[in-house]
């Protein structure tokens, strides 16, 4: 949460010319209500279920850049699906996390009257495990504009691909 998934990701798709989709945006148009009223009445194992349901349909229909949710890979089904896919991993601190999301509104899981950064770092410490297992690149997305950070993620993809040894046609 806060560190430019949808920011970036909407840029990064702009740059490669590729359309954009947002695994919130999808939820919420399935759903027809918003992220918090699906938290208030279905709880979060119930967003994680309708999140791994549209995830699942994402990946068949999404030809550009998708966005994920902060907790999207937390979800086992979900965690496998995304598994050796060419995911990117936005990386802040939690300061920046705490400047950019300030009192947590429109995220629940920083909803509440506990400090929002505190439960932001123990989601951190929870996930980045799972994230650092699936990354594929990693980029510090906190330098910078959401431009100058998808500017960054083209050109580790194209070191990579320049790194790459040349397939042979048979
Ligand atoms: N590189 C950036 N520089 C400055 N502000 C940013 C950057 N990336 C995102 N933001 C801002 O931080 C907030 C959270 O960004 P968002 O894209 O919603 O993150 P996420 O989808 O990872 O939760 C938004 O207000 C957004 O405008
Ligand atoms: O971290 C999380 O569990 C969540 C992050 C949110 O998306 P962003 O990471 O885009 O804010 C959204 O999916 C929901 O509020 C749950
Ligand atoms: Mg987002």
């Amino acid at each position: 949460m806060g560190a430019g998934k949808t920011s970036v990701g909407r840029v990064l798709a702009a740059r490669l010319e590729v359309p954009f989709d947002d695994l919130d945006a999808m939820i919420v148009a399935e759903a027809g209500r918003p992220i918090p009223e699906i938290f208030r009445t279905e709880g979060e194992p119930g967003f994680r279920e309708l999140e791994a349901q549209m995830l699942a349909r994402a990946l068949k229909t999404c030809r550009g850049v998708l966005a994920l949710g902060g907790g999207a890979a937390m979800h086992p089904a979900s965690r496998e699906l995304l598994r050796g896919g060419p995911l990117v991993l936005l990386e802040i601190s939690p300061e920046l996390a705490a400047v950019r999301l300030g009192r947590g509104s429109g995220r629940p899981l920083l909803a509440g009257d506990a400090d929002p950064m505190v439960r932001w770092r123990e989601l951190a410490l929870e996930r980045d495990p799972v994230h650092q297992d699936l990354a594929r690149w990693r980029i510090d997305a906190g330098r910078g504009s959401a431009a100058a950070v998808a500017r960054g993620i083209t050109d580790m993809m194209g070191q990579d691909l320049l790194a790459a040894p040349e397939k042979e046609d048979s």
